[in-house]
Parts: C-alpha cells; structure tokens; sequence
C-alpha cells in the first residue's frame, strides 16, 4: 500500500529523517522510537501533510508529492482518517454531529452508519452528549467513530493513547486491532505496553530505521480522485444551522457587529451628522412658511435706531440706500428661487373675460409664501401672478386661472418730489402663476397669520410700463429674493452687508442655525468618516479574532476532507444567515435605532427609503467579515493548528 524510497527531511540543516525506505500492507503496524527520532515528521509524509522531502512516498502507486491539495481533501474524506493524542473533536457540537462530519461532503448523511458504528464502539447512549462533558476515552471512541464514518482504507494514529490510563489505553487499542484487520492502521507510540509480537514495527532512531518488518506490499489498484467531491447548498445550510446552534454566542456577537457597523455606516451615508440641523429649519419652516428664506431688498425703510430699539436714545431713522444694479445682479444667481418686484398698489380694479372685480387694499407690502400652480413671471412680456384668494373670487381653479388675460388698473405711489402723490397706471397681462400670500408672524409668543390679498407680481416689462404711467422717473424697484436654502439666505445677506446694503428679512430665526451647521459639517464631516472607517475595522477586528480562534475548528474541517472551496461555501452560508438575522433585528430594533439617533443628531436615520440601504450596508459589512474569514481559512496550517506528537 505504501511504498518509502529514500526520504528524507531536513529541519534547519539537521536530518529529522535519513534516507528511510520500507514498504507498507494492510494490518497494524507501529512506529517508535525516542523523543525527536523522526516519528511525526514521517506521519506527516506519508499523510501528504508535508509534502517537501526528499526521495519517494506512493500510496498505492500514487505519488504522494505530488497529491493536489484538492486531491488531499478528497483522500482525507474517503481514504485517510486520523486519530490524535488530544483528539480534535469539536467540542461543543454533540457525539452523531461530530461523527457525521465527514458524511457532509457525501450527499448521503447516512445516520444508519453513524449509530452502527457507535454502537460498535460502545458509545451509542452518549449519541446526543456534547463531547466536551465526555471523558477521554470516550472521546478517543467519538474520534475513531467520525473517521470510522469515512470507511478509510489507512487510519493514522498519533499517540492516539497518551492522554489516556492504562485501562481505557488497552480498550483503544483493541479497537485499533479490531479495525485493522481489513486496513492499514498505523499508530505512533512510545508506549511499549501496547506493542504486541504480531504486529509490525518501524523503529526509529535519530532519523533513522533501524528496524522494520520485511513486508511483501502486494499492488493495490490505482486510486481516482472523485471530481464530485463537493459540499452541496443544503450541506453547507446544515452545517451552518448546527454551527449556529452550538456556537450561539459567537452568532450573536458576529450578527451583533454586522448589525451595528451597517447603522453606523448608515449614518455616514446618510450624512445625518453632517444635516442634523435640517430637521431644525424644517420645524422653523413648517412654522413660519416658505417666506422665511426671502430676502427684501428695498431702496429706503424705515430702522429704530439705538441698541434694542430704543426709540428715546435715537430717533427713527429713514434709511435710504442704492440698489441699483441689484436686481440684474441676483436674477440668475444659482442661490435663487425666485425674484419678484415688490410693487404696491392701490385701488385695483381688476377685469377679467369682460367681468369687473374690485380688490380691497391691504396697505401692506406684497407677499408670497409659494406659488400655488403656474411659475413666476420672466422675459419682456406682461405677465402677472396673482393671489389664490383672487382667484377664488373669479370662482375657477387655480390651474384654470393660469393663462387667462386681465386687464389691471390702479393707482401707485409716485414718491419722485419726496412725497407720496398717487397716479394711474394700468396694464393687460397674461396669468402665469398662482400664489399662496400668507404671511406667518409671532405676535405676544404666539404664531398668527393673514393673507395679503393684494399681492400682484409682475413680470419687469409689464411694471416698466406702468411706472411710465405713473409718471416715476427713478429707475430702482424694490425686490424680494427667495433663497433656495437657509445657507443660501445667510450667504447672500452677508454678501450684501459687505457691499454696504442692508437687506430686510428673519435673519435672527435662521443665521444661529445655519452658522452651527457649517460648523459642524466641517467637523462631521471628518467625524462621520471616522464613524464608518471605525465600523470596518471593528468588524474585520471581530471576525479576525473569530476566525483565528476557529484555526483549530477549521483545520478539523480540513482533515476531515474540507477543502478551501468548501470551507468558503460555508463561511458564505454563514455570513448570508448573520446578514439576514442582522437585517431582520435592525428592522425590529429600528423604534429604538430611532430614538438613539433623534437624541444625537436629531434625525430619524431608519425611515422606509433607509431601512433598504441599511439592509445593503449590512451586506457590504458581510462582504468585508467572508473576506476576514477566507483569510483565517486560508492561513490555517492543519498541522500547526492540531499539533501533531508530543511537542
Ligand atoms: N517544523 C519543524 N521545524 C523545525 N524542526 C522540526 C520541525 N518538526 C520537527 N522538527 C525536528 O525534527 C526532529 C524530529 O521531530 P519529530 O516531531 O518528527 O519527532 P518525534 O519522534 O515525533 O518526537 P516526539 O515523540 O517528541 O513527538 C526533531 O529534532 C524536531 O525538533
């Protein structure tokens, strides 16, 4: 069966063997010799563990060189079971899971055998035992059962008995005896006491053999490397499901840490740090209307002079200033909504498809809180947006109302001599838009409103063309900007203060807001960085720990026939089953989520829309803790991490 010509293995220049050759049947053969005689290293060449040495190992003709490592992983399922000194169970799974190991990468999970088998070797009522409360011998027959379940045709013994007393020794090895008669069984020992005159030894000295039986190795037919050797889907769910019910712990904390990392990276992504104060200008918003962003640009007004108003330190002053040149300026700035002129009128009569209608003056400034349909007037033609309550008197909806004519008559304020003398103008223009004229105030701590119900906007052309009329020679109007954003707001108040103009709005409501905000943006912006960077790392720092505490577990998959593509197939369902937990705990906790993020940046982070980004985050994390454990897979040296012999 084995044929050894000529090994030998150099450690550092020192001969651990020296040119061993022998050949090798069925039946129990042993292998002693003292402490560092070469006993190990030659298990481990003819288990194709170590497969750099020189000279020649075959097993049945099969150069064992030259074995690919899949070609290894299918031997260690069907042809080589091992059996070890401290014998590398998997200590919290029970006795049957542990001896159907190997059978997961056969599509047959034949349990019929595995408690044949048990009750073969007298263990058969421990079969749902967790193997950790089991003693060592028994735990030695758990061992021989799971290899027994291969059916090997060599079984590889190191020490199998040290660990145990005498009396469970000689039970082992009968049972060792027992196997051997229709295989080969080899078994390192320094135990005299269990060599018997039959069997065959290999004695070792110093590297060397300097006995061995002459054995007539009769040819064995040649061994085939089965292509179909492979962990199916419903294997890798089943071993994933008894990994999850013996490790609970581990599951949870893995599942934990892809759960936290994905909302961590979720309020990264979504930038609630960085826009917390969002949520703030919304309540301001929703409070004081759309207006709350306009910025009134006006050729002279009115100011109380004096710190805090004081009209007594200072009297009112009339402040005049120049603004001309402003409105060209601001029309097509990128910060803008909307400009419109802040012409008043008095007297209006209003005629529309031959009806007359007369609209009240409200002595106020025109106001828009928003346009309610249509857009606000553009380009050299006449076109108006009137009031929605105008448009409700004219008795048709307010998408009725857009594109119909009216001819406008008024009377406006000429202030040209310094005082106000009231003249004609009147126009005909086309309706383009609609507007809401609402204007939201606190009065004595307490939110009122009233509508300006005299609000026409016209388009530049139409008001050049009634001024004329009114006789107003200065050639500057009065205007209102309506900032996209509060930022926006703020940006262009200051650049018109640099520019010595003082522009009228509720800057005091807004500018706190939004001058913390771009603070903290800048530093959250760093911050919620670190937050995701941290995230990855404690995941990959969790999943490395995991993976390398699992080095033991993973090289028992890898003895017992687990190549590297099925150990990923697992490690695949693994990670799937954590990210699908992960997901489904994110969505039950996500009240709470909630709160937690309501408190720190005053944002829900988990809506509907983010709860599916959340789910994908929590994937990319799994993507990062698979790629972890490949690489605890990867790194996993079975002989160094089952330590084979004495040392
Ligand atoms: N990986 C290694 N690196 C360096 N030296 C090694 C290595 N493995 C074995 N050796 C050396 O090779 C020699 C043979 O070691 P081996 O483990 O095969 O002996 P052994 O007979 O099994 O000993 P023991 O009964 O103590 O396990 C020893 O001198 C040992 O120190």
């Amino acid at each position: 069966m084995f044929e050894i010509k000529n090994v030998s293995k150099q450690y550092n220049g020192e001969f651990a063997l020296n040119n061993i050759s022998f050949a090798m049947g069925k039946g129990l053969h042993f292998i002693v010799g003292a402490s560092g005689s070469g006993k190990t290293t030659l298990l481990k060449i003819i288990s194709g563990m170590e497969q750099d040495f020189d000279g020649e190992a075959y097993f049945c003709g099969k150069s064992i060189k030259e074995l690919t490592s899949n070609e290894k992983s299918y031997y260690y399922n069907n042809i080589f079971g091992f059996i070890w000194q401290d014998f590398n169970l998997l200590e919290d799974l029970s006795v049957l899971d542990n001896v159907l190991v190997p059978r997961y990468l056969k599509n047959n999970q034949n349990q019929k055998n595995a408690e044949t088998i048990l009750k073969d070797l007298k263990i058969f009522d421990l079969a749902h035992q967790k193997v950790k409360y089991l003693s060592g011998g028994q735990k030695q027959r758990v061992a021989i059962a799971r290899e027994l379940m291969k059916n090997p045709r060599v079984i590889i013994a190191d020490e199998p008995t040290s660990a145990l007393d005498e009396k469970t020794a000689k039970t082992t090895m009968d049972i060792l005896r027992a196997i051997s008669k229709n295989r080969t069984v080899i078994v390192v020992t320094h135990d005299a006491n269990l060599i018997d005159n039959k069997s065959n030894i290999f004695n070792l000295d110093k590297g060397e053999l300097i006995a061995s039986p002459q054995e007539i190795v009769t040819k064995t037919a040649g061994l085939k490397y089965d292509e179909r050797h492979s962990l199916s889907i419903k294997n890798a769910i089943a071993l994933t499901e008894s990994n999850v019910k013996s490790k609970f712990g581990r599951f949870i904390i893995s599942t934990l840490a892809l759960m936290v990392a994905g909302v961590l990276c979720l309020t990264t992504v979504s930038g609630t740090i960085g826009g917390s104060s969002q949520g703030e200008f919304d309540k301001l918003i929703d409070t004081y209307g759309e207006g709350l962003k306009d910025i009134s640009i006006v050729g002279s007004f009115m100011s109380a002079g004096g710190t805090g108003g004081n009209k007594e330190e200072q009297p009112n002053a009339n402040v005049t200033q120049d603004i001309g040149g402003l409105y060209d300026k601001y029309v097509g700035d990128k910060r803008i909504d909307f400009t419109a002129f802040l012409q008043a009128f008095n007297d209006i009569e209003v005629t529309v498809s031959g009806k007359e209608y007369t609209v009240q003056s409200t002595g106020s400034t025109p106001s828009i809180n928003k346009l309610v349909a249509g857009k606000m007037p553009t380009g050299k033609v006449n076109e108006v947006v009137v009031p929605e309550g105008f448009v409700k008197t004219l008795g048709i909806s307010n998408e009725q109302a857009i594109g119909k004519e009216i001819d406008f008559s008024s009377k406006m304020y000429n202030w040209d001599s310094g005082e106000p003398v009231l003249k004609d103008a009147s126009i005909t223009a086309t309706i383009v838009g609609v507007a809401d004229t609402t204007v939201y105030y606190e009065y004595e701590g307490k939110m009122t409103e009233y509508t300006v119900d005299d609000s026409f906007f016209f388009s530049k052309a139409a008001l050049d063309d009634m001024r004329k009329q009114a006789e107003i020679k200065k050639n500057t109007m009065n205007f209102l900007i309506r900032a996209k954003t509060p930022a926006d707001m703020i940006s262009i108040k200051d650049e018109l203060n640099e520019a010595g103009i003082v522009p009228l709005g509720r800057f005091e409501l807004v500018e706190d807001i939004v001058r913390l905000n771009k603070q903290t943006t800048e530093q959250s912006g760093s911050a919620s960085v670190i937050i995701g960077i941290f995230s990855v790392v404690m995941v990959i720092a969790i999943f490395l720990i995991t993976g390398f505490m699992r080095k033991r577990e993973f090289a028992i998959y890898k003895v017992s026939g687990f190549n590297h593509a099925h150990l990923n197939l697992l490690n695949l369902s693994e990670r799937i089953t954590e990210t699908l937990t992960a997901s489904l705990l994110m969505l039950i906790t996500s009240p709470l989520i909630n709160i937690a993020t309501r408190g720190l940046f005053s944002a829900s982070i988990l809506n509907s829309k983010m709860l599916l980004t959340g789910v994908l985050l929590i994937a990319l994390v799994a993507v990062v803790a698979y790629m972890t454990t490949a690489i605890a897979i990867l790194k996993t040296h079975t002989i160094i991490a089952l330590k084979t012999g004495d040392r």
